[in-house]
């Protein structure tokens, strides 16, 4: 008996602090409310990811535990974006149907409190924002296994849109279906990536399955919800919002499945201190063209940390290439360089300057 007097002590002491917490938190919105109301008469964006990744920082350093700081992130993750619906209602469009990769990425980065908008094509994501629709959007722009995604790449060069931020999923496919028994599978849906990537398995466990190939995971697991004889291949979550049986875990097999996400906008964010800077250029078709516009990289100490090339489109065997540096073009260091590149190539453009992924 006497460890329930115990019990209701130590809830009292719990319903006291969430009592404080939840005035807090109410506090904290309010403050947030007034800094909208200084950004708007300023013309500032409301969202601000270099101030974010601020407090995530800060946060980190002063936690003592036990909470881990993953649980502290989380948690501060929803705050934020909570604080940020006060301010505006932000609109962000991303490569659906709902339960996608993409659908998660974006609730990794912006946080619940958004209207996340599912769109059926990255185009319409690009369009979306191009349109003032919706204030940013989320891509899929590349997986370690699978590589780029290369139609993201050409929709920067039919919009005029910039690169605000990237996320990073880890990405673990599972066979699911509406049936319980795998035996009875006659047919399999999935994202063409995500087949790639469970190849191995399907060949080994699945020989005689038809694989039919769907633009979306989500939409694989919305199609095997209405056919009792096929499974899908997609996540957890998908399994989630519709329904499925989980007949198989973790079949893409792979110990480093992530997928990079990149985040769209209008505008160029405030440097953080660990930035990458995102840029197209093509060069003339001559003798070390290419080795003469990397030079200043290299002479200026820039790591480069990606280079992609993609067909220009205008001309046959005329490349564009996609290029990441570490640094933001704010920095005087970064901005000489890029100016020295500009400066000896026929056609440059800033993609962004964005905060990178925080992890992996
Ligand atoms: C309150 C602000 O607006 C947004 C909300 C933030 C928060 O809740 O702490 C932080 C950055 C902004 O994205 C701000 O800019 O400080």
């Amino acid at each position: 008996m006497e460890y329930q007097e115990e019990l209701k002590n130590l809830r009292k002491e719990i319903d006291d602090i969430d009592q404080t917490i939840l005035q807090l938190l109410n506090k904290r919105a309010l403050l947030a409310k007034q800094v909208g109301e200084i950004k708007k008469k300023n013309n500032l964006p409301i969202f601000v990811p270099s101030r974010e990744k601020e407090i995530f920082e800060r946060l980190e350093k002063l936690n003592t535990g036990p909470l881990s700081n993953d649980v502290i992130k989380h948690i501060f993750r929803e705050i934020i974006s909570a604080c940020r619906s006060v301010e505006e209602n932000i609109k962000v469009a991303y490569l659906g149907p709902k339960a996608t990769f993409t659908h998660q990425a974006s609730l990794k980065y912006f946080g619940s409190a958004v209207d996340h908008i599912p769109v059926s094509t990255i185009k319409d994501v690009f369009e979306e924002i191009a349109k003032k629709k919706v204030n940013y959007g989320v891509v899929p722009v590349e997986n370690t296994i699978e590589g780029v995604v290369n139609y993201t790449l050409d929709m920067f060069l039919d919009y005029d849109l910039k690169i605000i931020g990237e996320v990073i999923l880890e990405i673990s496919l599972h066979l699911m279906s509406i049936n319980p028994n795998i035996n009875e599978i006659q047919r399999i849906y999935s994202h063409k990536f995500a087949i790639a990537e469970c190849r191995d398995w399907l060949q080994k466990n699945m020989p005689n399955a038809q694989i039919i190939e769907v633009e979306s995971t989500a939409k694989a697991a919305e199609m095997a919800r209405d056919d009792y004889e096929a499974a899908a291949i997609a996540s957890e979550s998908a399994a989630i919002v519709y329904g499925l049986h989980i007949l198989e875990r973790k079949i893409d097999k792979h110990l480093y499945n992530y997928t990079r996400f990149l985040i769209i906008g209008n505008e160029i964010p405030q440097p953080t201190g660990k930035d990458k800077t995102t840029f197209i250029f093509s060069v003339k078709n001559e003798v070390g063209a290419l080795y003469k516009a990397l030079e200043p990289f290299y002479k200026n100490q820039i790591n480069m940390t990606k280079i992609e090339s993609r067909p220009s489109k205008k001309e046959a065997w005329d490349y564009i290439f996609f290029t990441d540096i570490e640094g933001h073009i704010h920095e005087e260091k970064v901005s000489k360089t890029l100016e020295e590149l500009k400066s000896s190539v026929p056609f440059f453009k800033i993609l962004g300057s964005y905060p990178k992924a925080q992890d992996v």
